[in-house]
């Protein structure tokens, strides 16, 4: 049906299973006259009407469909996969369908009522800090709080190792926000601890970094590309450039990876914690829909819940602390709750 299906340079972008369903799905119900021209592609940048789509075939400019523009769950943000559209008569393509999250980080908006999701699909987040007065626990823990809930996984870097004589004291610390967590020292500027950093951006994976200004991000990033792609000292990094007034990329890690940087993502410190958190009795609610009565909203057929997950209503973060919740439940009783 498609060229596409697990090519090296998909797999490299990051293509899963599940996104070739979606696609296939999708595909299933276009019009067949178009199929041909549909094809799976990345967000890589964010401009005011128009995105930067990395496909299999290379780079492209895009346009949103009318539809998707107005409706703030179909807006793509980086990190998203979209079936985008090759037209005749220009090389722009036409994004006609967001394929499924895998992972949403969001910010509440309209005091908590609503949520605006503001990047998809990162895998891992590292989460730097430094040994001065950055080193600040409770933050530090609702970062990971946070990433957590947006359904990625968290890695702790400790940046600045040389302004310590005693980096173990701060790892020790650090490590017991998440003992699950990978831990890394580093010296971003030396480079020293990196090899340790750069094992954590596996082909296929996103990644991306976040902590407050000054802990050494931009630096970190050069040093992981190879190059001086992000500007350090807190000026803006380098992006859609001309075209947008915020910069937001998608940056290929040599060796393998993609590392997004978003200035949304960095700002995570403001967050409200409860924002991203799960409303049990909202999951419940939604899980009514689903299908199977004791659907575990794990991948079957008719699941309203990964269906609420797909449209961005809900981050399948907020649905693991919901099971992850419940699960201790089921296993006291024996069996499961409904
Ligand atoms: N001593 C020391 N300084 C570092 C290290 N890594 C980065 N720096 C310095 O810390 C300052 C801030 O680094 P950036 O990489 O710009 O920090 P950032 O987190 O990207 O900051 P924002 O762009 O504002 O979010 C720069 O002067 C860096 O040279 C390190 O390992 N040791
Ligand atoms: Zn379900």
């Amino acid at each position: 049906m498609t060229p596409e299906r697990f090519t090296p340079e998909l797999l490299a972008l990051g293509w899963t299973d599940d996104l070739q369903e979606a696609l296939n799905g999708a595909l299933d119900a276009a019009d067949p006259q178009d199929r041909p021209d549909l094809h799976p592609a990345r967000v890589a940048g964010v401009g005011r009407s128009s995105l930067r789509l990395w496909a299999a075939d290379g780079e492209h400019d895009a346009l949103l469909t009318g539809a998707m523009r107005q409706d703030p769950d179909t807006q793509p943000v980086m990190g998203d996969w979209v079936i985008a559209q090759t037209l005749p008569d220009t090389p722009k393509r036409r994004v006609t369908a967001l394929l499924p999250r895998r992972t949403t980080f969001a910010r509440a908006v309209n005091g908590g009522l609503g949520r605006q999701v503001i990047t998809a699909n990162v895998d891992t987040v590292l989460i730097v800090t430094a040994p001065d007065q950055d080193f600040d626990l409770p933050r530090l823990g609702r970062y990971v709080a946070a990433v957590q809930a947006s359904g990625a996984q968290p890695a702790l870097i400790l940046n600045k190792t040389d302004l310590t004589p005693d980096p173990q004291r701060y790892l020790t610390e650090l490590g017991a926000l998440a003992p699950d967590a990978p831990l890394h020292a580093v010296n971003a500027r030396t480079g020293a601890g990196l090899g340790g950093v750069r094992a954590l951006l596996r082909p296929g994976l996103t990644a991306a970094l976040i902590g407050s200004s000054g802990v050494g991000k931009s630096t970190l990033t050069n040093a992981l590309l190879g190059r001086e792609a992000a500007q350090t000292g807190g000026l803006m990094a380098e992006g859609l450039g001309r075209h947008t007034t915020t910069a937001r990329t998608l940056y290929r890690v040599p060796g393998g990876g993609l590392l997004v940087d978003n200035p949304g993502l960095r700002d995570i410190a403001v967050w409200d914690p409860e924002g991203v958190a799960a409303d049990p009795a909202r999951i419940e609610e939604i899980a009514a829909d689903c299908r199977f009565r004791k659907c575990t909203h794990t991948g079957e057929p008719g699941c309203a819940v990964q269906r609420a997950v797909a449209r961005g209503e809900i981050s399948a973060g907020q649905v693991q602390a919901y099971q992850a919740r419940r699960a201790p439940a089921r296993r006291g009783a024996g069996r499961p709750r409904r």
